[in-house]
């Protein structure tokens, strides 16, 4: 998919709540064939678990799924307005511990004040409004522009769950931060980084930690396409170091069968995890790497991990964002903007309600910096 001029839809926010599954659920084994074990974190063996808690799980999975789906609109006028005047005073009253990005812009100027700002921009639901294909989720041409703007006057990486591939922008971290593209290291720690060059030429540096896992990842792309092309709307994203399973457009009626149909094939893959996105299942190694490893690396590639005049500022919309978010919010420099039109707990500092409030936040940026120098 090439990001070129978008196609503006609706953004159709998913409510996630929490869901704390049993310990027992979350034990894997370490594996005898594949990575080397030091690859995989070091886990206790998995153990079958009894058939309640087994229902228990699914049961909360498949919560999660359907709190996924966008609310039923009724066909009745005053139900909408209703329902809408409900929602703007939820959301209203979530804004009180997560203030909008556009009316506390002049706290977030004061606080940048002569600091260097460093930008983390997720991408879908971020950049790209939230669609129902994949392949048609682009950035319009004045996002596009915006990114470019600031780019050009902070540093700017979009951290992705999709494939590197697909992201011909700036420094850019994708497969959900195991994929990263990013400036010649100014920092003596290398090991595993490669020098390599870009497409337009300019010398940068690629690090995946996960490289090891490709063959897996590959074989298990693979079987959980086997698995699920019977369900109508299922689809398979191959994301490099990661694999989205995307029901989307599933019924909901058929969430159960992608749901035990994805679980049984990681059954035999102990090494890789599950995690809930947008109406999407993510299938991801299970080493300790993440989006928030990824703005620290990149952090430290730009030299600007120990100086204490940076702030890093990370916008993103979905769980795996929430790791980006809580790095910045442990280090007590720079801060997470949760990109959500309906209340989420997050560990974000400020929201912006979807991608078009992210565009006028990126252009208030640049005017800021652009007044101020
Ligand atoms: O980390 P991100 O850049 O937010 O990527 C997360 C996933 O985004 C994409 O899926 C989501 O957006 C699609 C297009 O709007 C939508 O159809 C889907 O339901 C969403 O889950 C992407 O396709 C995945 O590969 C990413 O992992």
């Amino acid at each position: 998919m090439d990001l070129k001029t978008g196609l503006n839809s609706p953004v159709i926010a998913d409510h996630l709540p929490t869901l704390a599954l049993p310990a027992a659920v979350m034990t894997f084994t370490t594996p005898t064939s594949f990575p080397s074990p030091g690859l995989c974190l070091n886990t206790t063996k998995k153990i079958p678990l009894p058939g309640k808690i087994e229902e228990v799980r699914a049961a909360g999975w498949l919560d999660l799924m359907k709190a996924s789906s966008p609310t039923r609109k009724r066909q009745i006028k005053d139900v909408i307005c209703d329902a809408q005047s409900d929602l703007d005073l939820q959301y209203c009253n979530w804004t009180v511990n997560y203030p909008s990005a556009l009316i506390s812009f002049e706290a977030i100027s004061d606080l940048a004040g002569s600091k260097r700002l460093a930008l983390f921009l997720d991408y879908d639901g971020t950049l790209s409004p939230i669609v129902d294909n994949p392949e048609n989720a682009l950035m319009s041409d004045e996002m596009r522009a915006a990114v470019r703007h600031a780019a050009s006057l902070f540093p700017t990486a979009i951290i992705s769950g999709r494939s590197r591939d697909k992201l011909n922008e700036l420094y850019y971290a994708g497969s959900h931060g195991m994929d990263i593209m990013g400036p010649v290291r100014k920092t003596t720690d290398s090991n595993g980084v490669e020098c390599i060059r870009s497409t337009d030429g300019k010398e940068v540096n690629l690090f995946q930690p996960a490289s090891e896992f490709l063959p897996m990842i590959t074989e298990v792309y693979e079987k959980l396409g086997e698995s699920v092309k019977d369900i109508d709307g299922a689809r398979m994203e191959d994301n490099k170091f990661c694999v989205s399973v995307h029901y989307r457009n599933v019924a909901e009626d058929d969430y159960k069968k992608v749901f035990h149909r994805v679980t049984a094939v990681l059954e035999g893959y102990p090494c890789l995890r599950l995690t809930h996105g947008r109406k999407v299942f993510e299938v991801r190694p299970v080493i300790d790497w993440n989006k928030g490893k990824a703005v620290e690396f990149l952090l430290e590639s730009l030299g600007l991990s120990e100086s204490e005049d940076v702030l890093p500022i990370y916008v993103g919309d979905d769980r795996t964002d929430e790791d980006a978010f809580k790095v910045l919010k442990a280090s007590n420099r720079g801060f997470g903007i949760l990109v959500s039109s309906i209340p989420k707990e997050s560990d974000a500092f400020y929201s912006l309600r979807d991608p078009a409030e992210v565009m006028e936040f990126l252009r208030m940026l640049a005017a800021w910096k652009e007044q101020s120098t």
